[in-house]
C-alpha cells in the first residue's frame, strides 16, 4: 500500500474547484484509450465553438501510445494546430527530439491533416525559436498534455536547474532553459520549455503517468507543495483541474 496522502478518486459530480482529478486505470489499454478519448473530447468541444483548436504535446517515453490512439479520433484535424510543451535543442528530424516523437506517433491516420509547429527549425537560434513560440502562444491552447519524470520535472522544468526560478517566474509562455546539472535532462541540457504562465492559459491540462514510482513522486509533490523541488506542481494552476491519468 502507498502512504497517505492518496490521490482522490475521480468523481464526475465533483465541482471544478479541485486542483486535480486522479483517474486510475487498471490496464495499459484502458489508460491509452481513456486518455485519447478525453483529449479528443476537449478538441471536439473547442472546434465546435472556434475556427481552430490548439493542442500542446509533451515528449518523453510515456505518451506515444496515447498519441497513436488519438490520431484515429474522428475530428476535423485540418483545423487543429499541434505544438510542443517543450523541446530539446535538437532539430525536428532528430529521433531524440520531441517533434520527431509527435510526427511519428500523432501526425498519422486522421491526425495527418493537423498543422504542426516544431519548436526548432534549421537556421534559427534557440532564442529566435522561443520568440516564435511565444508569438504562436498568443492563441490559447485547447489542451496541454504533460508528462512527469520520477524527479518531478515536467516540460523542461527540472528541479535544481540553475534557471528554474527565473523560468517559473517568467511572464512569457516559453523560455530557453539551461538544465545543466539536472540528471533528468540527460545529455540535452539546452532546451525550450513552456512556463507556468504559458500552461495556465490552456483550457484543459492532462498529466499522463505510469508506474508506482511516478505515482509516489506525484504524491510526494502534493504533500510537499514545493514547486522548486517538484516542478510538476505547475500543472495544478489553472481554471480547470489537472486531469491525472495513471496506470500501474
Ligand atoms: O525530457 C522530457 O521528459 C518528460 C517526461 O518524460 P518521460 O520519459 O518520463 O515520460 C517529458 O514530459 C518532456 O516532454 C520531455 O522533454
Amino acid at each position: 500500500m502507498l502512504d497517505a496522502p492518496s490521490p482522490v478518486p475521480h468523481d464526475p459530480a465533483e465541482p471544478d474547484t479541485v486542483p486535480y482529478r486522479w483517474h486510475e486505470h487498471r490496464s495499459f489499454d484502458t489508460w491509452t484509450w481513456s486518455c485519447a478519448v478525453a483529449i479528443a473530447a476537449e478538441l471536439r468541444r473547442d472546434l465546435s465553438r472556434r475556427p481552430r483548436a490548439r493542442l500542446l504535446l509533451s515528449g518523453g517515453t510515456t505518451p506515444a501510445p496515447v498519441y497513436r490512439a488519438l490520431a484515429r479520433a474522428p475530428l476535423d484535424w485540418s483545423r487543429v494546430d499541434v505544438a510542443l510543451v517543450d523541446e530539446r535543442w535538437l532539430q525536428p528530424q532528430d529521433p531524440d527530439s520531441n517533434a520527431w516523437l509527435v510526427r511519428q506517433h500523432l501526425l498519422r491516420d486522421n491526425a495527418a491533416a493537423a498543422r504542426f509547429e516544431a519548436l526548432t527549425r534549421p537556421g534559427r537560434s534557440i532564442q529566435e525559436s522561443a520568440a516564435f513560440a511565444n508569438a504562436h502562444a498568443l492563441q490559447p491552447a485547447t489542451a496541454a498534455v504533460l508528462g512527469m519524470g520520477e524527479d518531478g520535472h515536467t516540460a523542461s522544468l527540472f528541479p535544481d536547474m540553475p534557471d528554474l526560478q527565473r523560468s517559473l517566474a517568467s511572464r512569457h509562455a516559453y523560455v530557453v532553459v539551461d538544465a545543466s546539472g539536472s540528471p533528468g535532462a540527460r545529455q540535452w541540457s539546452k532546451r525550450i520549455s513552456l512556463t507556468p504562465s504559458g500552461l495556465a492559459q490552456a483550457q484543459s491540462r492532462f498529466l499522463l503517468i505510469q508506474g508506482k514510482a511516478k505515482r509516489e513522486a506525484f504524491q510526494q509533490a502534493l504533500a510537499s507543495g514545493d514547486v522548486q523541488r517538484w516542478p510538476v506542481l505547475i500543472g495544478l494552476d489553472g481554471a480547470t483541474p489537472l486531469e491525472v491519468h495513471w496506470y500501474p
